[in-house]
């Protein structure tokens, strides 16, 4: 064959697919060119690396460009997700911290937002990432806040209570849950699965019909699931132990995923907020999380309630838990529609205050619609 291009397509299609990206590889440098001197000017200034609302306009703009072209618009928002991980490597290496062990759905809720080029840190308990992102150890922690099934995280919750004048919300993002089960053996040798309680919950009517016979036995997470499940495959490679986890938690230790998106519910959601010292820049939609204990009188929480609805503020969410210092007081936690610093917030949010005994706001954040 003396001119391969002319006689195989393939080889035609492939030759054109390397031109472009030796093109695509050049214009990305050049982007880089120009974050690595956005990283010169906040150098010394208070300037944040990551900024929320510049990555919102990014990513809106790039999927208004992608629009009409036949590349997947989630493929586009990945690859740009890890062009800004890129873009904080070059401009200060970030440093992300996350409920662990390493595998668990907030470690995947971390990288996948983050991406390949952050440093992450395991910091063990939800509290722990509240201390660490106050202390200024890691530059933002993630944290959950709420199951589309399970509801409301508490720990989360409590946790804005002792650290609230330390630390703001800084965004959100949403994971979708699907569980794998995950082995280093065949499905037909599984004969014990480890998981969490709540994953063998969510995944009951597909365990029933797949492994009804299969022993469950719960585990303190589904990362801890996956570890045990290839410990005692070494140990004896005829156990059949499997786990119920994440995909992460199966490239992490060493398992395949057997089956995945095995839950009964395909729309399993969690949402995390990013937790940060530093405070937000006003973007084309953003939400603002609040704080607030009532005055003790009959109809107080309409009363601050009544006060968004007057002035037309969209209400998003609404949570309450024990206040902590006094029996039957409540704290409540809501997030309106706009930001802190936009003025006809912050005057409705005065005026919101002058009907409770205190009122904090826990940050300004664009709203994160994407499930990773
Ligand atoms: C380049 C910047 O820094 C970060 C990287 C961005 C990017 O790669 O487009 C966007 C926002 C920031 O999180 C910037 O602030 O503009």
């Amino acid at each position: 064959m003396t001119d391969e291009t002319n006689e195989d397509p393939l080889a035609e299609l492939r030759k054109n697919i390397d031109d472009v990206d030796r093109q695509l590889v050049d214009l990305i440098n050049q982007r880089a060119r120009h974050v690595i001197e956005v990283g010169k000017i906040k150098q010394g200034s208070s300037i944040p690396i990551y900024a929320p609302h510049r990555e919102a306009a990014v990513m809106k703009k790039v999927a208004q460009l992608n629009k009409g072209g036949v590349f997947p618009q989630e493929a586009i928002e990945a690859i740009y997700r890890e062009m800004m991980s890129g873009s904080f490597k070059l401009e200060q290496p970030l440093r992300i911290g996350y409920l662990g062990p390493i595998g668990t759905f907030s470690h995947l809720a971390a990288t996948k937002k983050f991406g390949a080029c952050c440093e992450y840190e395991d910091l063990r308990a939800i509290e722990g990432v509240f201390e660490e992102v106050a202390r200024g150890h890691v530059n933002y922690g993630l944290v959950p806040i709420e199951n589309s099934i399970g509801g409301g995280i508490n720990e989360t919750l409590d946790s804005f209570m002792t650290y609230h004048d330390r630390l703001n919300i800084y965004g959100e993002v949403r994971l979708g849950i699907h569980f794998c089960l995950l082995s280093t053996g065949k499905p037909e040798d599984v004969k014990k699965i480890y998981s969490r309680p709540e994953a063998f919950a969510q995944c009951r009517n597909w365990l029933a019909t797949q492994y009804p016979n299969a022993e469950r036995i719960p585990a303190e997470s589904t990362a801890a699931a996956a570890r045990q499940a290839v410990d005692e495959y070494l140990i004896d490679p005829e156990s059949g132990a499997a786990a119920i986890g994440s995909s992460l938690a199966g490239e992490i230790y060493g398992l395949h995923p057997l089956f995945q998106a095995i839950e009964d519910r395909q729309s399993n959601v969690t949402r995390f907020l990013i937790l940060s010292r530093e405070e937000t820049e006003i973007s084309k939609k953003d939400k603002t999380s609040i704080m607030f204990t009532t005055d003790h009188h009959p109809g107080s929480l309409v009363d601050v309630l009544s006060v968004f609805k007057r002035n037309q503020i969209n209400l998003s969410h609404i949570e309450k838990r024990p206040s902590r210092e006094e029996n039957w007081d409540y704290t409540f936690f809501i997030e309106i529609e706009g930001h802190r610093k936009d003025v006809a917030i912050a005057t409705v949010v005065g005026e919101a205050r002058a009907h409770c005994s205190n009122l904090t706001v826990l940050g300004s954040f664009p709203a994160g619609e994407t499930v990773l």
